[in-house]
């Protein structure tokens, strides 16, 4: 069998997801004329004395590799590794192909040199129960062409080489290679999924143990009562605990909110955790919230901060890296509400714009210097999980202009309330 990470299978992609929000793609060809001579590089590989590494493992839906792609990324940050360029890296195959998706790091070493070859092998060596991730090494030919040497590392020591194929520069997909794998890695369309990913958790998280055993006295198929059920969304400071807040007071509702009071104690815990892991978790309040709502919709209104579309914008626009266009194309299954998760009445999606929700970040206390990338990242970042709010279905978010007052804010809700719920 191959061993874990970059699969032997023919011609590999890969794509490098620079700071900015273009991929860098690279395939492989067998033959040293055959293809891609006289085109540059990709740009992600540096002249020499610098060198380039790379390492990939398995992208879901496994535990123990996702907990594995993590511990790499911070291990690579220390030591003289710490000197090292570190890139995302995404291995997928041509289209057609059949291979999995496959998370790892392209290591730019500006200074070159055996001393950060022998680093990453020990790294590798040192990953316990996980067969080590061969390691890619990148070497420059007599004409200037490209060389991916491919080494399978031996536990003991040594290593082999698996394959040795030229490197040449690749379109970038018409689909983002993270999107095929979405529903298994990071939006959960059923319970059972996002269960099943918890459950592989236990013996290494003893909070899943306890998140289940909530999950599991709940009620499946919940059934909403007879009063309407809102949820409210929305990024970060858009007002939705504001307007939640003013919506219960007004209509006499009952307030809730996902992830629920029950699991917010462990919620630190799975926010540490790979976004596998983390995705899963927030999947699970969702249910747990669903009996609640169930509950509380037959003796009063409910009003819900946050919800479903939350968990699903948020993971969408964090597995899918750069620009908003690399989206998953509307009406993918990613956008679509589970089938075995109860359905609220309506769901008002609150935006204001950038600047205004930085005042209010800032009025909150939030820190103020970010530096310029950062900023320039969280507002694709921010772009992404707005557009992705906005292209769930089935229930849709109804947008509502949150920038003007408090009361006209509220005002604004509360009529689109009745008009949709009918009088209360
Ligand atoms: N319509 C509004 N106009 C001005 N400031 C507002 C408005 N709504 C909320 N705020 C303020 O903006 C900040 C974020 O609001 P909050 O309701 O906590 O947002 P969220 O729950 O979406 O994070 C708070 O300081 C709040 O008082
Ligand atoms: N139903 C939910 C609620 C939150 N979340 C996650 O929690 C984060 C937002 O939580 P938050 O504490 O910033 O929310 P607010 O304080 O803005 O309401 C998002 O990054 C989501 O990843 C989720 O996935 N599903």
């Amino acid at each position: 069998a191959p061993p874990a990470g970059c699969s032997a299978q023919a011609r590999p992609c890969f794509a490098v997801e620079g700071p900015g929000s273009d991929l860098v793609c690279f395939t492989l060809s067998g033959s040293e004329g055959a293809g891609g001579s006289g085109r540059p590089l990709p740009r992600c590989f540096l002249p020499a004395p610098a060198r380039c590494y790379s390492l990939c493992v398995p992208a879901a839906p496994s535990v123990p590799a996702a907990r594995l792609h993590r511990r790499l990324r911070q291990r690579l940050r220390q030591g003289p590794l710490g000197r090292c360029r570190v890139l995302g890296l995404l291995c997928y195959s041509a289209p057609g192909g059949q291979a999995a998706l496959e998370k790892g790091f392209l290591i730019q070493d500006p200074q070159g040199g055996a001393e950060t070859e022998r680093a990453l092998e020990e790294l590798l060596r040192g990953q316990g129960e996980l067969p080590p991730p061969p390691l890619g090494v990148y070497e420059a030919g007599e004409r200037g062409e490209l060389w991916q040497c491919l080494w399978v590392l031996r536990g003991a020591g040594g290593r082999d080489l698996l394959r040795r194929a030229r490197v040449v520069a690749a379109e970038e997909p018409p689909l983002h290679p993270a999107v095929p794998g979405l529903r298994h890695a990071a939006v959960f369309l059923s319970l059972e999924a996002a269960r099943s990913v918890v459950e592989q958790c236990t013996s290494l998280i003893p909070e899943a143990t306890a998140v289940l055993d909530l999950v599991d006295k709940c009620p499946k198929h919940s059934k909403k009562g007879d009063f309407p059920v809102i949820v409210i969304e929305g990024l970060d400071a858009t007002g939705k605990t504001t307007v939640t807040q003013s919506v219960k007071d007004s209509l006499n509702a009952l307030l809730l909110r996902s992830p629920p009071a029950c699991i917010s104690q462990w919620r630190k815990t799975f926010d540490d955790e790979p976004t596998l892991i983390r995705r899963a978790f927030y999947a699970l309040g969702n249910y747990i919230v669903a009996s609640e709502i169930a509950k509380a919709s037959t003796e009063s209104p409910v009003v819900v901060d946050r919800y479903w579309h939350s968990t699903a914008a948020y993971a969408i626009a964090t597995e899918i890296s750069g620009k908003v266009q690399n989206l998953p194309p509307t009406q993918h299954e990613v956008y679509q509400w589970p089938e075995d998760l109860l359905k609220p009445d309506l769901v008002l999606l609150l935006t204001v714009s950038p600047e205004e929700r930085i005042r209010r970040l800032q009025g909150r206390g939030l820190e103020k210097t970010e530096e310029e990338t950062e900023l320039e990242a969280n507002s694709l970042f921010r772009q992404k999980v707005e557009e992705s709010y906005k292209r769930m279905e089935n229930p849709g978010c109804q947008e509502v202009d949150a920038s003007p007052s408090r009361e006209e804010v509220l005002r604004t809700v509360l009529h689109l309330i009745k008009k949709h719920c009918g009088s209360l």
